[in-house]
Order: structure tokens, then sequence, then C-alpha cells
């Protein structure tokens, strides 16, 4: 370890499940300046942990989730990983499994109104604000405050349409991405729609930072992809960190200790073979309104 990183571990909460900072690999895109891409600095317990919290607890009430009252039973509606894994007629689980397609955490985005609703408000998850004040602080935001999240669920075949992020009132702040499960086509255009977009693949564990210049750029993903490689399956491969052996009391401990148990990963193993989840993470409001 490092004296940058021993430093940083006194003031900061670190997550567990990443790869030390010296093997990251942070790229640039040359016509996008603000657009970071960090090819999975997760290891295979990490990309694990981040899935099964999307999948198994991120839609939990009183978070919000896409599926509504008229269509769903109330129990799914709070529920869904639950009722998922209780269905056992095949058709049924399968109109489960692809119905989920958004859950919003923190400050809740209006997808009717396009505004966040400062009324409709949740706990952000500790983890997930954790990782991403992480994440934050090494590429020079260190005053970041996540506030809204979005999962996003892409059962294989499925996209998203051309848009921009512009709903939140701070864009000065930051944009997280992180990719998990299969691949993504990713097109990052300019502030109009006039330009030709740069294509790239979000591959699993892939971090993606939307800042400055690329903040308010449109982008979609126009396609999700079988992934040759799984990372979150590569427990041979990739080198362990014994991080844990640092406080962090943000995580989950028994998650993370249980996704490494075969039985346990089995119904999320499942669900990420034909499935991609991107966790969208953003700063709402500018940090002196929050202090
Ligand atoms: O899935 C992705 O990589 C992008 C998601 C996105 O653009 C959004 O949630 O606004
Ligand atoms: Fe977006």
């Amino acid at each position: 370890m490092n004296i940058t990183e021993l430093h940083m571990r006194e003031y900061l909460n670190i997550p567990i499940g990443l790869r030390p900072l010296h093997m990251w690999r942070c790229y640039m895109l040359k016509n996008h300046p603000g657009l970071l891409v960090i090819r999975n600095p997760f290891t295979f317990t990490g990309q694990r942990y981040w899935i099964a919290r999307s999948l198994r607890d991120y839609p939990l009430a009183p978070n919000i989730v896409n599926l509504d009252a008229k269509h769903f039973s109330s129990n799914t509606v709070s529920d869904w990983w639950r009722e998922l894994h209780k269905c056992t007629e095949k058709s049924i689980a399968h109109r489960l499994k692809t119905s989920m397609r958004w859950t919003t955490l923190g400050y809740h985005y209006n997808w009717d109104t396009k505004a966040y609703d400062e009324a409709m408000h949740t706990l952000f998850p500790i983890d997930l604000f954790s990782l991403s004040q992480y994440f934050a602080y090494v590429l020079g935001f260190p005053n970041y405050i996540p506030q809204a999240g979005i999962i996003n669920y892409y059962p294989i075949g499925t996209c998203l349409s051309g848009h921009t992020d512009h709903s939140e009132l701070n864009h000065e702040a930051p944009l997280f991405s992180y990719s998990f499960g299969q691949t993504a086509i990713f097109l990052i255009g300019q502030n109009t729609q006039e330009e030709q977009p740069s294509a790239l693949f979000l591959r699993s564990g892939d971090v993606l930072t939307m800042s400055r210049e690329s903040r308010l750029c449109y982008h979609a993903v126009p396609r999700v992809m079988k992934t040759q490689k799984e990372p979150w399956n590569d427990f041979l491969t990739i080198p362990q960190w014994k991080s844990k052996e640092f406080f962090n009391n943000s995580m989950n401990f028994e998650l993370y200790d249980q996704v490494t148990d075969t039985c346990f990963w089995m119904p999320f193993n499942r669900y990420i073979a034909d499935s991609r989840i991107n966790i969208n993470v953003r700063q709402v409001f500018s940090s002196d309104d929050c202090l």
C-alpha cells in the first residue's frame, strides 16, 4: 500500500470488493472531454455483491420500481425478487423477470414530470453512497454527494433510447454509472442530436463517469448483448485484495460472504446470465444546499 492509499484510508470509508488503485485502468475519450471509463476495478466478490444488492435489496419498498399495482400484486411491487423466486410457473416467472426495468433510490426521479420530487425521498443506500464517494474522491470530486440512484435492468435484447440527464439541479457534479452482467453498446454524443456519437462497450464491472463537458451529452444503449467473459464467476483469475481487514461499516458483510456460496449465488447467476444491470448515481442539489 502506498502513502496516498494509506492517507485516504484515514478519511474515507473505502468500499471492499475493489482492486487496489494501482491496478485500475482509467481512460478518457479523445472527442469526449469529461467522459471517463474505469475498466472493471471490481473483484469477483465485489461484482457479485453489487449484483445481489441491485436485485434483492434495492427494489424493496419504500424504494420505487416501475412495476405498478394495476398489473402486479402488491407483494411483487414491494418485494419483486422474493416473489420471482416463489414463482413456480415458468411463463409467469419469465414475465416477472423481464418486467422489472428500473428502481429509484434517494431522491426519486418522477418519469412523468421529468423532475425530482423533493417530497419523494427515501434513504440513499449507505454502501452505494460510500462506493460513489470513493470513486468521486479518486477522480477529483472530493465534495460529491450521491443523492439519487436509478438501477436500470436490461434483459438481453432491450435498449435505452437517446437522452440527456438534465433534471438534476446540479450539473457541476459528475454522474457515475456502474455496469454489471451482460455487455452494453453505449453511444455517447455531444450536446445536440446533430453530432455523430462514439460507441463503446460497457462490460461487467466497468465504471463510467460523465463529468464537466460531457455531463449533459446525449447518450443511449442501443443494444445489450451476450458477454464472452463472466467476471462475476472469475474467482480463479481475478486477484482478491484482502481489503476486508479494513473496517468499512457501510457494506453488508453478511451478503459479501454469502455471495461466494454457490447455492446462495445460484438465483442471481441465473438472472445475470442473460441480463445487464446498470446503477446510475447522481447528485441532484448543489453541495451548499445540502449542508
Ligand atoms: O445503462 C446505461 O449504461 C445508461 C443508463 C442511463 O443513461 C440512465 O439511467 O440515465
Ligand atoms: Fe442517462
